[in-house]
């Protein structure tokens, strides 16, 4: 319930949403109460006030027959929205109905379902209408009937979209696995996901309809005399339009008013359901943090260079800052790891370096740099084109970040046909000697087949054929082995090293796995709650690791030497949340090693050597140390 109001109480709080909800409410509430209060006034007739204009005892005039037309519009409030109401809810079901079929049925007969929607849809929605309410006869039963059935195209294919794109899910195939049957895995998790779409589609669509309806009447194939509703209303009004404008004009306007009202209200639930509005209380920028860490040292003009970069994301309370002041660079040609437990911040520096942090995330440094080009501001073209051709980015998830509905080779072929100007068939040769290159096997056939055709590891392979295409300068990899098993990981890695050889492309590679940055990097970082707290080489890792973190990773990692009897390694504790960051060292309350001073005030990253920073304040305490 909490969860409920707290939606409502969001949309109210948006202008659109209070305007809306307030036009709502009073139309909604005329609905109910007009009948009640003035049903018996737009009855009376009056035969000494027939076709009257505007007056003080009829504020809109009155009709052919002497009746009071404010009152008539305000009791034809609730006939016009309850057949609205009637149309679209039975539009929806029998959408609903037709768009799951598919799901239901077997393969033919869903085919063919999906078949007629498509044919439907194709229709103009209007022409459809009045073929309908011809068939369905010229009665309030017959209009309601005709707009349903022209509407339920349209939410057919909505509800297959929306139900395709769940039954993509894992928890769905997981449903699956665990027997569900097509029915039940229907009714337990695709409609609870899909519902709360087709509800804001079908508020907005109710916009839609009203005005539909208003039509029919109008035309007079809706609401049927004696009964009245605002389409009627206007019909009525409309020979008098040059003796009484408002008796045409006010139904119109009160149709407008209405419509708005709906589309405007479900126009706010979406936004408020589907996309963050960031409150009033994010309209300020987050939270800067001041950092004087000592800079890296790498030889020449750095490919990379970052410099006190943050990262921060408006939340429920406030901006969270889950990377807060990380500074590093690298050169070309350079092998960088980035390694730390889940949550420490990797992947939104991995992200923040390849510019793919959306708004309303917000990304600030003191330099952010590639190839001497600032990666900080809104991307231009040429940023755009610099990093397109410059800068390749492995995701974890190959199967996530390839289209699953373009072929391989077409994927592979956008980067030359962008940024080279190559030809589709020249295009294609350079993906089809990519893939090769990365040793996927019959490659010219590959390049013909879709993601879901390859195996995870080939998918992996093709991501970084991906990346290959361009001849980046630097190759973000973000945990790109960890859904691999143990030997298709060393493949992958290895090709990643061969790109290193070939191209001289430096890596930037993301693990929570150290053994996977010790055997691939010259360098590694190690991140904790937002900031790097040690960074050195990786053949000094075993020898000079100075940070108890460090060392409690390095523990956690079994050896051919570990003691199978014992339970392995692990760190006490788990890492804080970036918006519950404690004073002084992050690290402090799992630290061995942590005294009064670790958890007042917070070390900054100090070389301690030759290539060797470190955040801690018994960095030189040899116990600690080792
Ligand atoms: N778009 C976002 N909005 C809000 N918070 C985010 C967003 N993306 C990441 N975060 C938060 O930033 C923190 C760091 O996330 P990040 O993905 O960088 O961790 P990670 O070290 O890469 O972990 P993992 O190894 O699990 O991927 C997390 O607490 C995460 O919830």
């Amino acid at each position: 319930m909490a969860r409920h109001d707290s939606v409502w109480l969001r949309i109210v709080r948006t202008p659109l949403g209070a305007c809306s909800a307030a036009l709502l409410v009073l139309v909604l509430g005329t609905a109910v109460l007009a009948p009640v209060l003035w049903g018996d006034q737009a009855a009376a007739t009056d035969i000494d006030a027939l076709s009257q204009g505007p007056s003080a005892a009829h504020v809109l005039g009155t009709d052919s027959l002497g009746r009071d037309i404010l009152y008539r519009l305000l009791v034809a409030t609730r006939l016009s929205i309850e057949l609205t109401l009637a149309a679209t809810i039975a539009g929806v079901t029998l959408g609903l109905l037709l768009g799951l079929a598919p799901f239901v049925l077997g393969r033919v007969p869903g085919r063919f379902v999906t078949a007629v929607v498509n044919i439907a849809v194709a229709f103009p929605a209007l022409l459809l209408v009045l073929f309908f309410a011809v068939v369905f006869g010229t009665t309030t039963r017959g209009a309601v009937l005709a707009l349903a059935v022209a509407m339920a195209p349209f939410y057919a294919r909505l509800t297959q979209t929306l139900a395709a794109s769940v039954a993509g899910r894992d928890f769905v195939a997981a449903a699956r696995v665990a027997g569900a049957g097509r029915f039940r895995t229907l009714v337990r998790h695709i409609i609870p996901n899909i519902s709360g779409q087709l509800i804001i589609n079908a508020m907005i669509g109710a916009a839609g309809n009203l005005v539909a309806f208003a039509g029919l009447s109008f035309l007079g194939i809706g609401v049927q005399p004696p009964q009245y509703d605002w389409g009627r209303t206007l019909n009525e009004g409309l020979p008098a339009i040059y003796t009484n404008p408002a008796a045409a004009l006010a139904p119109a306007v009160t149709v407008v008013i209405a419509a708005l009202a709906f589309n405007l209200f479900g126009e706010a639930t979406a936004q408020v359901m589907g996309v963050r509005v960031p409150s009033r209380r994010f309209s300020g920028r987050p939270h800067q943090v001041p950092r004087t860490e000592e800079p890296d040292q790498v030889s020449g003009e750095p490919l990379l260079a970052v410099k006190n970069l943050r990262v921060s994301f408006p939340g429920r309370d406030g901006w969270t800052t889950p990377v807060r002041g990380v500074s590093f660079s690298m050169g070309a040609g350079d092998a960088v790891g980035i390694v730390g437990e889940s949550g420490s911040g990797k992947s939104v520096t991995a992200l923040a370096v390849a510019k793919l942090i959306e708004r309303p995330g917000s990304v600030v440094a003191d330099e952010l740099s590639f190839e001497g080009n600032s990666l900080l501001g809104a991307a231009d073209h040429r940023q755009r084109r610099m990093l397109g051709t410059s800068l390749a980015m492995v995701f974890q998830d190959p199967m996530a970040s390839l289209n699953p509905a373009m072929k391989i080779g077409r994927q592979l072929s956008e980067v030359p046909v962008q940024h080279q100007g190559l030809d589709r068939k020249r295009a294609l040769d350079k993906a089809v000697r990519a893939l090769q290159a990365v040793r996927i096997q019959a490659a010219a056939r590959r390049v013909r087949q879709y993601p879901h055709q390859l195996s995870g590891g080939m998918r992996q392979r093709v991501m970084i054929a991906m990346g290959l295409m361009a001849t980046p300068r630097l190759i973000v990899a973000d945990e790109p082995t960890t859904a691999l098993d143990v030997t298709v990981q060393w493949q992958v890695l290895r090709q990643l090293q061969e790109a290193r050889a070939d191209q001289g492309a430096g890596i930037l590679l993301i693990s929570h796995d150290i053994s996977v940055i010790s055997r691939t990097c010259d360098r590694v970082l190690v991140m904790y709650a937002g900031r790097i707290v040690e960074d050195l080489p990786t053949a000094a890792i075993f020898t000079r690791a100075s940070h108890p973190y460090t060392r409690a990773l390095l523990a956690a990692v079994p050896d051919i030497e570990t003691d199978r009897e014992q339970p392995l390694a692990v760190i006490p504790g788990r890492p804080p949340e970036p918006d519950q960051i404690p004073a002084g060292c992050a690290f402090a309350a799992r630290c061995p090693a942590a005294d009064a001073v670790c958890g007042s005030d917070d070390p900054v990253l100090i070389s301690i050597g030759d290539r060797h920073r470190v955040a801690c304040w018994h960095a030189h305490d040899p116990e600690v140390a080792g």
